[in-house]
């Protein structure tokens, strides 16, 4: 199965971001995916909702967009109004996730979990059947182009045997340091969709940098 690859927009130039959006459509990428920090859950802000308009206004694919920020119930529609295909909110984030998701599926996007680093895939036990996707965080999120977290193939097999368990249709996503040297072995660990953000932004050729990972299976 060839992996679902998302770009990661905070990698690319803003000043250009037209043109950016633009090279991801020619590209054989799936989807955008758009990084919220509020400078709360992670120590670090990104954009908000007029940028993530202005991007969905130029974008012939999905938004992928991953919320790292607390009390995210109280932007659910907001996100979706603004163009979110796909809607995910952090485990640790969440009082009520359960609720949450329920919340994000009746906006009609799809509901995704991200998993800090720290955070084990275990403790999904009793909600994976609810989650449409899970992302594992291979960094600590809040910042580009860190270095990718090892233990992440461990925990992409135990999600991997926790959703065949279940018979979980969950896709997992991985997200932070994704690069040509881990997303082989992330795929035959069980991963489906690879995140990529310096890696392709800062290639020479990103076009060519998004075929390539889309070519490994
Ligand atoms: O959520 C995050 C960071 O918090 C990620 O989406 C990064 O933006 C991925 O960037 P690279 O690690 O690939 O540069």
């Amino acid at each position: 199965m060839k992996p679902i690859i998302a770009p990661s927009v905070l990698a690319s130039d803003f000043a250009n971001l037209q043109s950016e959006v633009e090279m991801l459509n020619k590209s054989q990428a799936d989807w955008l995916h758009i990084d919220i920090m509020d400078g709360r859950f992670v120590p670090n802000i990104s954009f908000g909702f007029p940028v993530m308009e202005a991007i969905k206004r130029h974008a012939q694919k999905p938004m992928d967009v991953h919320l790292m920020i607390v009390e995210p119930e109280l932007y659910i529609e907001q996100f979706r109004a603004a163009g979110a295909d796909t809607i995910t909110v952090h485990f640790e984030a969440c009082t009520h996730l359960h609720r949450t998701l329920q919340q994000i599926k009746a906006t009609g996007a799809k509901a995704g979990i991200a998993l800090n680093p720290h955070t084990s895939v275990n403790l999904l036990e009793d909600v994976i059947a609810d989650a449409d996707m899970v992302c594992l965080m291979s960094v600590n999120p809040g910042f580009g182009g860190q270095k990718f977290i090892q233990n992440t193939y461990r925990k992409t097999e135990a999600l991997k045997n926790l959703i065949i368990q279940q018979n979980s249709q969950a896709l997992i996503e991985i997200d932070g340091g994704v690069n040509q040297q881990n997303a082989q072995a992330l795929l035959e660990k069980g991963a489906d969709v690879l995140v990529a953000g310096s890696f392709v932004f800062s290639a020479a050729d990103p076009i060519q940098t998004i075929a390539d990972l889309k070519s490994i299976s």
